[in-house]
């Protein structure tokens, strides 16, 4: 298939969970992005389903708020929610699909829409399966064009309920029409990690256990658990972040080169990598993983309150707010390398940052026992700022033979006219128009869980009797570090290799 880069085929897009927090924050401001900037097909249609007996007037009034709340602007606003339609609905009830096939059936030959249907389950997991069924048995995937399901995370709990789940909507979908969604592969940076690694010569030569000594992967928050505690409590941060986000990042670092820049091939890389994430026995799980919670902390003058303060936690939580891990991936390329990575909630600074380390040069002829030679670093700056840095060494101005660190920049935000867009906004144009490289394949969500359930399995099974482990605001337990010091190795400190520091 051929795919648009500049604008998406006519569609009907069917949010389910239209008046629900992540549809007001990022589904309709990005799909109001889109429209803006001509990006979406003229001929499109958005039905919003959800309980509460909205009217289509008071729904549009709904999603007019919300974009002007997240972009401040609002031009040609009433034409885009002119395509916005309602049909109350709850879910679970089965009667209540043929009201939803009529309006979709409606619309289809008012817009022309060929029968393209989007459904986005912007809803709780436990509703996926009931959706999907009925939109199959109710004849609402029964059209001449294409079909296509998003589906938000969380993607199971482990892997027996991801199994479950994902046997429920194979009953009415294909693993082609379907669309897991992991929003960091939606960041421009991420998405250039490929780019940076395959399209330079410089990089590709060196990327491998010869010249790389490890590489870490951080993905630090300011912000606490906040109100999601009933969910959190549940998952923690190794199920939120590392399952996901983080191991998608570590396999989109260490694939190997696609044979050709295609969906399937790409993603047949990255499972590769998961396949080669070496297996811990439950006694090793302490050797490469340290878990963390926080407790009450300062931000500059601000007290915070601990982990175990918040709305919905138990006052005993034995939960981790914050992961350290090492992973080892056996194969030829890398192994020796060790990944490290590590995210947290309630840390000193909201960044994610992966830092390659090189191995030191063979011999130092500029050795100086005061002074060691820096070791190269190639930082990618995923986020809040965005752009690539290296650093060098190059003689000290005016010395002779003393060395001085510097960093290359390239911020990636700075360029003319590449403001990047929000991830959703490129995931959303992506899945209307049929490219499912950005999303994660049923074969990857299934090895992450398997790797992850490994911990979660000790980890549920012992009390952290040290938690809370770390005060809020700052960068972890102390854990974290002996983790790389046992390797000889120790974090890079975020702060300092912020891309606009030089
Ligand atoms: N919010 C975010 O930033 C993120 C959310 N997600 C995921 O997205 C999904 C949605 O999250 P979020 O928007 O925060 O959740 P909310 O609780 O804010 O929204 C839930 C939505 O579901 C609707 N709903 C609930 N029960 C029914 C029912 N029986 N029939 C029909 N509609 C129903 C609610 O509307 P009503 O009450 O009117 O029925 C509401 O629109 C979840 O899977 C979450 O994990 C993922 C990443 C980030
Ligand atoms: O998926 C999630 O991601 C966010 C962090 O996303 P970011 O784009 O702000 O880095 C995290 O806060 C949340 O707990 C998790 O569910």
């Amino acid at each position: 298939m051929t795919l648009n880069n500049s604008t998406t085929p006519t569609s009907l897009i069917t949010i389910f969970g239209a008046t629900g927090d992540l549809a007001k924050r990022k589904l309709y401001p990005s799909l109001y992005h889109l429209f803006r900037k001509g990006k979406i097909s003229k001929r499109f249609a958005v039905v919003g389903v959800a309980r509460r007996e909205w009217s289509n007037e008071e729904f549009q009034e709904h999603v007019k708020t919300s974009v002007h709340k997240a972009l401040g602007s609002d031009e040609n606003i009433d034409e885009f929610v002119s395509h916005f339609y309602y049909q109350p609905n709850d879910v679970s009830n089965s009667d209540s699909y043929k009201a939803l096939k009529n309006l979709s059936d409606e619309l289809d030959e008012t817009y022309e829409l060929e029968g393209n249907r989007v459904f986005y389950l912007a809803m709780a997991p436990e509703f996926f399966g009931t959706i999907t069924e009925q939109l199959k048995n109710q004849g609402l995937t029964d059209t001449k064009g294409f079909q296509r399901l998003v589906i938000e995370k969380p993607f199971g709990h482990d892997l027996p309920s991801a199994e479950k789940l994902n046997s429920q909507i194979r009953e009415s979908f294909s693993e082609d029409q379907i669309y897991r969604i992991d929003h960091y592969l939606g960041k421009e940076m991420v998405q250039n990690i490929e780019v940076i690694r395959f399209s330079n010569a410089m990089f590709e030569p060196l990327w491998n256990n010869r010249y790389i000594s490890n590489i870490q992967v951080t993905s630090s928050e300011e912000l606490g658990v906040e109100d999601r505690g009933r969910y959190y409590e549940k998952s923690g941060a190794l199920r939120d972040m590392v399952q996901n986000h983080l191991l998608q990042m570590v396999a989109l670092l260490a694939m190997e080169p696609p044979i050709k820049l295609t969906t399937d091939e790409i993603r047949s890389e990255k499972v590769r990598v998961l396949r080669s994430l070496r297996p811990f026995q439950q006694d090793e799980v302490k050797d490469y993983f340290v878990r963390g919670q926080y407790g009450p902390g300062k931000a500059g003058n601000e007290a915070l309150p601990g982990y175990r303060e918040a709305e919905n936690v138990d006052d005993q939580s034995n939960t981790e707010t914050y992961v350290a891990g090492k992973l080892m991936i056996d194969n030829f390329r890398w192994a020796g390398v060790p990944f490290y990575i590590r995210t947290g909630k309630r840390m000193e600074t909201k960044s994610t940052k992966i830092v390659i380390q090189f191995k030191d040069i063979p011999m130092n002829l500029y050795y100086n026992p005061d002074k060691p030679l820096a070791p190269n670093l190639l930082v990618i700056h995923i986020q809040p700022e965005e752009g690539i840095t290296l650093h060098l060494n190059v003689k000290k101005s005016g010395q002779n033979i003393e060395t001085t660190p510097v960093k290359l920049n390239f911020a990636n935000n700075s360029v003319d006219g590449m403001n990047t867009p929000e991830a959703y906004e490129k995931l959303l144009f992506d899945c209307l128009r049929g490219d499912a490289t950005n999303f994660t394949h049923w074969d990857e969500v299934k090895l992450s869980w398997a790797f992850v359930d490994k911990i979660s399995e000790v980890w549920e099974h012992t009390r952290d009797g040290e938690f809370p482990n770390y005060e809020a605001g700052s960068m972890g337990p102390k854990a974290a570090d002996n983790l790389l010091a046992k390797d000889g190795f120790s974090w890079w400190p975020i702060a300092n290799l912020d891309v606009d520091q030089c």
